[in-house]
């Protein structure tokens, strides 16, 4: 059995990839048959490094100054680049403060990715505000050795607001490089003091979902419609023409009992995410350069809600009282949803504007509906993260099982249809992904760069469980057949789906975290002058967002087993696909000016957005 020499924990100095400086590692692992070790470095990049580039730290003498710092991104240097996530603006807070303290923030934040090494030069903000990126980039394979493998690797990962760029240089170079960059330092910091401190009219930006009546209208007409689906849903007709359904008083629809029960799921779920258990990670990088720690229990959560249900179960109570009672629920979870949207603006108010979100204007109804905070926390419990896969993905899963009990008890089945299993396994297979997962939602749009205000609350507490199980619920009342032949079919759409949605995350997720990861080797990239990199080839080369649209088939997949005697199970499919081409809008638009030229180059090699020959 081949030895290792370095122990997992231990603390050595690993060779930075193409270059001949080492700097401070944290073991991880050892994989005894590519004989690499993981290693992380002291900004959180982990990377695998053969035993050649591994020292013991004994075998260095500490030098003076900050030649020993720990990883090449915490290093101080001659010339840095911050940079707002998107480059074209810089984060909202920052924008708009006028504050001697936001601007120690901000010189605080520069700090935090200057690096020592000589730096690369580029144009003055080129691929940086407002402006394209000029560099020329190229296409090349991910395994060709390259002089400079600093390109390949992001110091920051998946930095969306500070990254920061450098190439070692010879050092006859780097005096004159000393001179150009102390001039392009000066011309920074007076840009970045123009910008920050500059009061940005509101009109002045771009405002998404159709700016402050957009999101008024969303805000009342998304409730509204989610009791209108709701009731069509439960007429015995549910054609379009029976359209509006009978509506009840409102007082029928509130009950406290239901109140008490929805919170106390609520509690529940709060409850296993403070478990003690499972790995803690680091988010992105914020724009002061801390990056946030999560952990990752969700698996476990569901784990444990799922066996407290199984107990209920065998204790006798009775779930049907969820089925019975599904507005009133629907009802529970948007008050409640609209309680916390009114305490996550009201606690904005108070943030220091560090922590605001990008994504936030300054208008009262626009930042109530887009999140004001980008990541609300009481003490370590991060409300937005919570909410994003806790109480509302797996109070669906745990929806779709009534349903499925209710089917039985209403149309006295020993045994629930084919129709309701396969939508519930479908719809299980989804949500047991997202939380074995889990930490890929920290790359997610939600997480870096929209705050957490009514959109989320509303979208992650109330309109997951109650609209994404509505294929369940309108099985309940409106049972369909599914010959097995047709199931087959189903279950082969759902699988090729699911293989292209989760292929594309991975190969994306695990690119972003070690881009010469060996298992990419085959891939092909495009440089970008951020330092990050965009695949070309493999999923990313099929379409630009092939996790849309994996993630649109299997929606389809779920719809299908309803049959086509009404429109309404294929609300779900209609709506997700505005969602995601609208998402796929948002998500461009931010690339575009990350990236520049690069962007385009990548648009030009991969023309489709989602649907191949089609969009
Ligand atoms: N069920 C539901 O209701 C919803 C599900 N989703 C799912 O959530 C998942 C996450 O979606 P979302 O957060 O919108 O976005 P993505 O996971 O698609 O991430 C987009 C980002 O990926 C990076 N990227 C884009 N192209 C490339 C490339 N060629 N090579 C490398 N990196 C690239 C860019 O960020 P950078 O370069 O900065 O890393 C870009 O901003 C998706 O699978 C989606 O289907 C989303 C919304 C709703
Ligand atoms: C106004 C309105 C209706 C907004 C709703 C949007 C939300 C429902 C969605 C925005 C992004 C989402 C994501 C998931 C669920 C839906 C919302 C909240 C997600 C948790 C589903 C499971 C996936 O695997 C995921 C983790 C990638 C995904 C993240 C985005």
């Amino acid at each position: 059995m081949p030895s290792r020499k370095f122990a997992d924990g231990e603390v050595v100095r690993g060779r930075w990839p193409g270059s001949s400086l080492y700097y401070e590692v944290e073991i991880l692992s050892h994989d005894s048959n590519s004989q690499l070790y993981t290693v992380k470095y002291k900004d959180g990049t982990e990377l695998e490094l053969k035993e050649n580039d591994i020292k013991p730290l004994t075998s260095f003498r500490q030098r003076k100054g900050g030649s020993t710092s720990s990883s090449p991104s915490r290093r101080r240097g001659s010339r840095s680049r911050s940079r707002s996530r998107s480059p074209g603006r810089l984060p909202k807070g920052a924008r708009r403060s006028a504050s001697a303290s936001h601007q120690a923030d901000i010189k605080e934040a520069r700090r935090e990715v200057e690096v020592k090494l000589t730096p690369l030069v580029l144009k003055p903000f080129g691929n940086s505000i407002s402006r394209y990126n000029g560099e020329p980039e190229h296409i090349e394979r991910n395994d060709v050795p390259r002089k400079n493998t600093q390109e390949k690797f992001n110091l920051s990962q998946e930095s969306s607001y500070i990254s920061t760029q450098y190439r070692l240089r010879p050092r006859r170079e780097e005096i004159r490089l000393k001179e150009m960059d102390s001039k392009e330092e000066k011309f920074v910091t007076k840009e970045l003091a123009v910008r920050t401190f500059e009061v940005t009219p509101i009109q002045a930006k771009d405002l998404e979902f159709g700016g402050v009546p957009g999101v008024f209208l969303i805000m009342f007409g998304l409730p509204v419609f989610l009791f209108l689906l709701l009731l069509m849903c439960k007429q015995k007709d549910p054609s379009l023409l029976n359209f509006p359904p009978p509506l009840p008083a409102l007082y029928e629809l509130w009950e406290t009992r239901v109140f008490g029960v929805y919170l106390l799921w609520f509690l529940i779920q709060a409850l296993f995410y403070l478990l003690p258990v499972g790995k803690v990670v680091e988010g992105m990088p914020l724009i002061d350069g801390r990056r946030l720690k999560y952990r990752l229990n969700g698996f476990y959560a569901f784990i444990l809600t799922f066996a407290v249900i199984g107990t209920c179960l065998f204790q006798g109570v009775e779930f049907h009282y969820v089925y019975r009672h599904f507005l009133q629920f629907a009802l529970a979870a948007t008050v409640f949803c609209v309680v916390l949207s009114v305490y996550l603006y009201m606690r904005s108010l108070k943030a220091p504007r560090k922590d605001l979100s990008p994504a936030s204007s300054g208008n009262a109804v626009y930042d109530f509906f887009i999140g004001r905070e980008l990541n609300p926390r009481i003490g370590t419990f991060d409300l937005k993260y919570f909410c994003e896969l806790r109480p509302g993905l797996i109070g669906w899963v745990v929806i779709n099982l009534v349903m499925l009990l209710a089917e039985m008890k209403i149309q006295s089945r020993a045994v629930p249809s084919l129709a309701m299993i396969l939508v519930n396994s479908f719809q299980l297979l989804y949500v047991v992904d997202a939380l074995w997962n889990e930490e890929a939602v920290l790359t997610t749009m939600d997480i870096i760069h929209d705050g957490f205000g009514f959109m989320l609350a509303f979208g992650d507490l109330v309109w997951v469980p109650f609209i994404y199980s509505f294929q369940a619920f309108y099985l309940v009342s409106h049972p369909n057949e599914v010959s097995w032949p047709m199931a087959s079919l189903m279950i082969v759409l759902k699988l090729c789906g699911y293989i292209i949605f989760r292929g594309a995350n991975s190969q994306k997720n695990a690119f972003r975290k070690n881009p010469s990861d060996p298992k990419l080797s085959h891939l092909k990239t495009i440089h970008t002058s951020t330092g990050k990199n965009l695949l070309v080839s493999g999923w990313w080369g099929f379409v630009r967002h092939p996790n849309y649209l994996g993630d649109l088939i299997m929606a389809l997949a779920w719809s299908l087993p309803c049959g086509f005697n009404h429109i309404l199970p294929y609300f779900y499919v209609v709506y997700f696909t505005m969602l995601l081409v609208h998402r796929e809008a948002r998500d461009e638009y931010q690339c575009k000016k990350k990236y520049g030229v690069a962007w385009e180059k990548y648009c030009q090699r991969v023309p489709y957005r989602i649907f191949p020959y089609i969009y």
